[in-house]
């Protein structure tokens, strides 16, 4: 595991500016946040301006000598590249540079892991990790021999490397068994919140807009929130009241992000299918951020990604509260709100609105039952919400609401 924190890393960062390519000044300015985050520092950025990426180098040579230059002028531990690397482009960078290369993948996995709190969590990113270095074993096998342990402690050859190879494999078919089971644990949880009737909404968004905040302020729980990316990795859920009585269950998910490496987001799958799963999408916009719309339109190709399609989406325009926030316009869903999570501005209205469409679902029921149908109530009981239940001598008279499915059983 490539470890920032120990000693002081610092980094040059490389981007190469294509023609179909979005903006790369703004891609380095989120990959630095992603480098602090992971306890480097950006000592200097590189931009190189190429049709396409080298194939077998990234960047040019040119830029090659470039970059070693500033590596050397800034004494700096590294380098990390805007793009995923291939095993290689980054082997050949490493022997032209004799220094740490990295890329944004290599980054993402390693904030991930120092993140990742539930087994299920933990596992994930294990193997996202895995998988990433077993493709690149040549190149890391330095840094591989670092961990210490079973991978890699003796000197290279080939015999070395088919065994680290085998190695991998087995801890591979390892860490997927263990994953199914904490899948199978994950769906039978789903699966009784359904029978509960319990309406869930995955709270959506890109990296930092404030999910975890917004959790913590609506049902007063403690769920790690940080000015860090991904704070969040694993899904969080917790029950929110509402004023007129109505529950709903809210999920926090793990944070999207721009170039969030495609394998990433297969060994994320099971987390981010949360939002697959939930009746709504609360999509929280920081709404301060400059980039906030390009960060829009990535939570939705996540989205679309994950085939999270035709649910009611609540998008909240979070923020308000801090500087430079703004409204953007918002084809994709179907109503926003502006808030701020911190100060709590504007959630009445979200209370609201939610309370109006779990309303939409259920139907309301005022009535006499005769103790002879009390059978009815222990539906009501478990797949509706019993508001409140009086014993009289002509029966029980009940307040509750019913979802539209069990109605008809009811009355
Ligand atoms: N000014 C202001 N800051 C906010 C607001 N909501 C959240 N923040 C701040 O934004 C930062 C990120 O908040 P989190 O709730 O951790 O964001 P997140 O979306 O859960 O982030 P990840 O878990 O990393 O994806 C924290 O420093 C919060 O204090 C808000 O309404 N106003
Ligand atoms: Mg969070």
């Amino acid at each position: 595991m490539e470890e920032f924190g120990k000693l002081e890393e610092r980094v040059v960062l490389v981007g190469v500016q294509t023609d179909d390519h979005d903006n790369v000044e703004e891609s380095l300015d989120e990959l630095k946040e992603l480098a602090s985050t992971a306890g480097a520092v950006t000592v200097g950025r590189i931009i190189q301006n190429r049709e396409s990426v080298h194939p077998g180098t990234y960047i040019g040579k040119g830029k090659i000598e470039e970059v070693r230059a500033l590596v050397y002028a800034m004494d700096a531990t590294g380098i990390i590249c805007d793009d995923e690397l291939s095993p290689a482009q980054l082997n050949n960078l490493e022997r032209e540079l004799d220094c740490k290369v990295m890329d944004r993948t290599l980054l993402i996995l390693d904030i991930f892991a120092a993140r990742a709190i539930t087994s299920e969590g933990k596992i994930q990113v294990e193997l996202a990790q895995l998988r990433y270095r077993s493709a690149r074993l040549v190149g890391l096998r330095e840094s591989l021999s670092r961990l210490g342990g079973g991978i890699g402690t003796r000197g290279p050859g080939e015999k070395k490397l088919e065994t680290d190879r085998r190695l991998i494999r087995t801890r591979i078919s390892a860490l997927k068994q263990e994953l199914s089971q904490v899948e199978k644990h994950r769906e039978l949880i789903r699966s009784s919140r359904a029978r509960g009737n319990m309406k869930t909404a995955a709270i959506v968004g890109y990296t930092n807009a404030g999910k975890s905040t917004l959790l913590n302020t609506l049902t007063g729980s403690e769920v790690l929130s940080e000015d860090k990316l991904f704070a969040t990795l694993d899904p969080t859920t917790r029950l929110l009241n509402l004023k007129d009585g109505q529950q709903i269950l809210l999920t926090d998910t793990v944070g999207f992000i721009h170039k969030l490496p495609h394998h990433l987001v297969e060994a994320f799958k099971s987390t981010l299918e949360e939002a697959k799963y939930a009746d709504y999408i609360i999509h929280v916009v920081d709404s301060s951020n400059p980039q906030a719309e390009m960060q829009m339109h990535v939570v939705y190709e996540t989205l679309k990604e994950l085939g999270v399609m035709g649910k009611k989406i609540i998008t909240l325009f979070n923020k308000q509260d801090a500087p430079g926030a703004c409204v953007l316009r918002d084809f994709k869903s179907d109503y926003t709100l502006k808030v701020s999570a911190k100060t709590g501005e504007g959630l009445a209205d979200l209370n609201d609105l939610l309370e109006k469409l779990l309303a939409e679902e259920q139907i309301y029921v005022e009535r006499l039952f005769p103790y002879q149908e009390a059978g009815k109530i222990q539906l009501i009981r478990e797949y509706g919400q019993l508001i409140s239940e009086e014993y009289t001598e002509e029966g029980i008279a009940v307040k509750a609401r019913v979802p539209k499915e069990i109605y008809a059983r009811v009355v």
